[in-house]
């Protein structure tokens, strides 16, 4: 069974929709390592609507399982994945004007541009995701820029309107999975996953990690976190 990111991206929307300084996300990292979290994930994202660069380099001291920095593929968030080290960046799209992340990252028509962004990083010992959808040029396009794992947007799995949608979409995101093993690349997934979605995509032959973080704030807001993630890891291995 897969490993839990949790990510603690909207404790730190909590936070800002008063610019105050809690709930601290530092400390809904150790509550949610404590909940059985097997990994910690970020979204630096470039307008800092919820996590800030402080949050980062603080987490990165604390995080005692590994710490997933989500960022764009700009220059001034490699030089803070350089100076930070996180365990692992997952490189995602990113639009001032979005909600949330919309659709994975366009590997084929920015090729070279990732192949730089992955070399910088992975030449500083920092391993490479790519946010990518389950699609084959991108996956192909993905293994040239040689990151180490892709992350399978589960986005459209998540939001299908009925049976059969979410079967096919699931069917999508398992024969991705299959292509990307294949060709080396490690394979994690997320977006959108909750407790009742994510018992399926946690069964792809293969799937290494899923990170998870709306749904279990959500829960979180009304159990407690670290009873929210422990939830999560049942849901996971079909215990819930
Ligand atoms: C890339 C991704 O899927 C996560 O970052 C998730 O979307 C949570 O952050 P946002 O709600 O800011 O998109
Ligand atoms: N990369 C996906 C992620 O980190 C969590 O996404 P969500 O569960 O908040 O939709």
């Amino acid at each position: 069974m897969p490993t839990l990111g949790v990510n603690i991206d909207h404790i730190a929307t909590i936070r800002q929709a008063r610019r105050t300084v809690e709930p601290d996300p530092v400390a809904a990292a150790v509550l949610a390592e404590l909940g059985g979290a097997d990994g910690i994930t970020v979204h630096l994202r470039e307008d800092r609507r919820h996590i800030q660069d402080r949050d980062v380099r603080l987490l990165r001291q604390t995080v005692r399982t590994h710490l997933n920095l989500e960022m764009a593929a700009t220059d001034e968030m490699v030089a803070i994945a350089l100076d930070i080290q996180p365990d692992y960046v997952t490189l995602v799209p990113e639009k001032r004007e979005e909600v949330t992340t919309e659709g994975g990252l366009d590997i084929v028509s920015q090729l070279d541009r990732m192949n730089e962004v992955v070399d910088k990083l992975q030449s500083a010992d920092i391993p490479v995701s790519l946010f990518i959808d389950a699609e084959n040029a991108q996956i192909e396009a993905s293994v040239k820029t040689k990151a180490k794992f892709i992350e399978l947007h589960t986005g459209r799995y998540a939001e299908a309107h009925n049976e059969a949608s979410r079967q096919n979409e699931l069917k999508i995101l398992s024969q991705g999975a299959k292509q990307a093993l294949a060709s080396g690349l490690r394979v994690n997934a997320g977006h959108g996953l909750t407790y009742w979605n994510v018992y399926p995509v946690a069964g792809i032959p293969g799937m290494e990690e899923l990170n998870i973080g709306h749904t279990i704030v959500s829960r979180a807001a009304l159990v407690g976190l670290e009873r929210a993630v422990r939830e999560m890891k049942q849901a996971i291995h079909g215990e819930l």
